[in-house]
């Protein structure tokens, strides 16, 4: 049995920008590592074409996903590697996360070119992301700070921090490392302050369900990190019921106990003013649970409302 699985090539669907190419390479050697052999096929997504809008303005649902979610579908290619954070939190009916690749330190750095930049409370200067989490916390906690847009894969946000478009750029460490760009930072945020996004850091691995169960068996043993995965369970769990996608400034991290989970969670307004935060946790077991639970508690203390004054002042009510 084992050995028949094996026998076939595992197509990998991935987007061509070199940190979703760093991602499905890791995700191939871990397969090839357990016997398998694989293939790379490069999809381009809507994310990586229409390069001129932020997220929010192009639509939250799928961007990055979509047209890899097709392939899975019409059979030409067996799994799909996506960041865990680009993955919409309803995956469609006829398709599954599989597994959930160890995750890399979560935390949100910056890169600057000049290595005695520094980040302090009261100086003026102008950080790039396109991330609305990251735009509405940094007003928060660093008021005087100044954003400006930096849409595109890594490189192309690097170029416009070699422009000048801006003094620095604000990316998930994840990326970062494993593009080798590490040289280039200057500011790690604390976890607990700039809470990061649902998912980020890790990878997920998404294929049909008709995929045959065997071999999904087989890639789960592969590539599945089980603490990563418990954690993801949480935070997407959380991030379902908030109904968030990636457009909404809501974060949430799990961390293991040893026989529990626990998951801070939040959402803060655009202009950062109001930050609803919380921590709480519940036996492993009721990963999910957790997560919607903390959902429902930020909503209930005002993340309804902040919700509402962001789709207002997106014009969608
Ligand atoms: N939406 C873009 C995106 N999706 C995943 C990552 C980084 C890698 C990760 O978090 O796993 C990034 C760039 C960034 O936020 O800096």
């Amino acid at each position: 049995m084992q050995n028949d699985i094996k026998n076939k090539i595992i197509r990998i669907g991935t987007r061509g920008s070199k940190l979703a190419l760093w991602q499905a390479e890791a995700t191939a050697e871990k397969l090839q590592l357990a016997g398998f052999a694989t293939e790379l096929v490069i999809i381009s997504t809507k994310g990586d074409q229409v390069l001129d809008r932020s997220l929010d303005k192009i639509g939250s649902k799928g961007v990055f996903t979509e047209e890899l979610e097709e392939s899975l579908r019409d059979g030409s290619v067996e799994l799909a590697v996506h960041s865990a954070k680009d993955v919409q939190s309803t995956i469609p009916a006829d398709l599954e996360l599989l597994a959930f690749m160890e995750r890399e330190k979560v935390n949100d750095v910056l890169l600057s070119l000049d290595p005695n930049f520094k980040l302090e409370r009261d100086r003026k200067v102008v950080i790039g992301t396109s991330s609305t989490r990251r735009k509405a916390l940094l007003k928060k906690y660093y008021p005087d700070v100044t954003t400006a847009e930096s849409r595109g894969n890594l490189q192309t946000r690097l170029k416009k921090l070699e422009d000048k478009q801006f003094d620095a750029l604000m990316l998930a460490y994840a990326g970062v490392h494993r593009m080798g760009y590490d040289d280039l930072i200057v500011h790690t945020f604390p976890e607990d302050e700039f809470v990061p996004a649902a998912g980020q850091g890790s990878v997920a691995i998404e294929c049909a369900k008709n995929l045959g169960s065997e071999l999904k068996k087989g890639i789960k043993e592969a590539l599945d990190h089980t603490d990563t995965h418990v954690c993801l369970l949480a935070e997407r769990a959380f991030l379902k019921t908030m109904e968030g996608g990636c457009s909404i400034p809501s974060f949430a991290l799990a961390a293991l106990k040893p026989d529990r989970v626990s998951i801070t969670g939040g959402i803060v307004s655009l202009d950062g003013r109001t930050l609803l935060q919380e921590t709480m946790e519940a036996p492993l077991a009721e990963a999910a649970a957790l997560g919607e639970k903390m959902a429902r508690t930020i909503l209930s203390q005002g993340g309804e409302q902040i919700l509402k004054s962001i789709k207002e002042q997106r014009g969608e009510v």
